[in-house]
């Protein structure tokens, strides 16, 4: 059978972590990457990857069954998706919760205008934290759902920071409250408030010239990513960047706590320990851009999310080798 063709377009810490899930899937081929940068000038993980500028995309090519798409959230995937979805069937991480329906939108116009599946807002948050919210609501109608991550680094959140006029580098780290964990693990299901669950801390490296308090004000009051949280933000050289802030660990978990019948207590938990945040985030893109290809060829067009697709379709095994072996 014909391996499944991969465009990545945006290669930075995701765009390299989805590279290396590529090679550990025997029943996927990587075409190439594609950057708004000079490819010359980027280093690619694997010494046979060839990188393209992202204008080699304009043009409809037959040898790709499926971009994958690692730019930025806050300001590359809202033009991004929907520009390239009229052409191929996409996967992205699309994950500014607040503006999820909007991003939906946007790409189905295009990927039915363009006959393609786009399987958007994938990863784990969202992506399968959200499924384990779904599963856990629909099956214990009577209860409470919480979702913690971290401490660890947030990818989006990071790239957020680093978009900031004045910001040279930076990164993110998320921290749950310790106190709102263990009020939930002792079953009081408080009611808490976005302030009361997780705290954010920045550590940002400013370009020569630009005004700390400036480039502050602009993260703290950053809307949906910044402004519903208390934030700190950590004015570093480059120097202790590079030293203290390369690893991108992450985590976290979603409970969902509730009763079958009168003072009959059902949890159910489904958590992450990642030592690296955007490998394990490729991993999860890598096996939806096979089921996006595989609802293509059954014709199912459209944007999806990852309540749409079913997770038979992400195993590289059939059908027929789930029912024998898995169920
Ligand atoms: N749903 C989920 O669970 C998750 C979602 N995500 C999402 O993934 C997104 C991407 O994260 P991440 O890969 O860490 O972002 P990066 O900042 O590493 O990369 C974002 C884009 O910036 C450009 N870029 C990368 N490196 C450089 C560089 N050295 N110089 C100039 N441009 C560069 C690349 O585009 P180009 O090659 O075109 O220049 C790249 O696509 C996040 O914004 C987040 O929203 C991440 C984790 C989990
Ligand atoms: N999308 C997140 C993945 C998880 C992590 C997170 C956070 O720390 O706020 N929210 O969702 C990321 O970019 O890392």
């Amino acid at each position: 059978t014909t391996r499944i063709r991969i465009g990545i377009v945006g290669y930075g810490n995701l765009g390299r972590g989805v590279e290396t899930a590529i090679g550990l899937n025997p029943d996927m081929e990587l075409v190439g990457v594609f950057t708004r940068r000079d490819p010359e000038t980027v280093e690619t993980v694997g010494q046979s990857t060839r990188a393209y500028p992202m204008s080699d995309l304009d043009r409809d090519r037959d040898d790709i069954d499926v971009l994958i798409l690692c730019g930025g959230s806050r300001s590359d995937l809202p033009e991004q998706s929907p520009a390239q979805a009229a052409r191929y069937s996409i996967v992205d991480s699309y994950d500014n919760h607040a503006r999820i329906p909007e991003h939906f939108a946007a790409v189905d116009a295009a990927a039915q205008q363009g006959g393609t599946t786009a399987v958007i807002s994938t990863g784990w948050d969202p992506g399968l934290f959200s499924l384990n919210r779904v599963f856990g609501e629909a099956i214990l109608a009577q209860g409470s759902t919480y979702t913690f991550w971290g401490r660890g680094l947030s990818q989006g959140h990071s790239d957020a920071v680093r978009r900031v006029a004045g910001v040279a580098a930076g990164v993110q780290y998320t921290l749950p409250s310790e106190a709102a964990i263990d009020r939930v693990r002792a079953g009081e299901n408080p009611d808490l408030s976005t302030r009361e669950r997780h705290t954010r801390e920045c550590f940002v490296v400013l370009e020569d010239g630009a005004d700390a308090d400036t480039v502050r004000a602009e993260i703290v009051g950053m809307p949906d990513y910044f402004e519903p949280y208390d934030t700190t933000v950590h004015f570093i050289s480059a120097e202790e960047l590079a030293r203290d802030h390369q690893g991108m660990p992450h985590g976290g978990f979603v409970i969902r706590s509730g009763t079958t019948s009168a003072g009959t207590k059902q949890v159910v938990e489904y958590s992450l320990a990642l030592e690296s945040n955007p490998e394990f985030t490729a991993s999860v893109l890598v096996a939806y851009a096979r089921a996006a290809v595989r609802m293509n060829r059954a014709g199912d067009v459209g944007a999806k999310t990852v309540y749409d697709v079913a997770p038979g379709l992400l195993s590289p095994l059939s059908p027929e080798e789930l029912r024998a072996g898995y169920l």
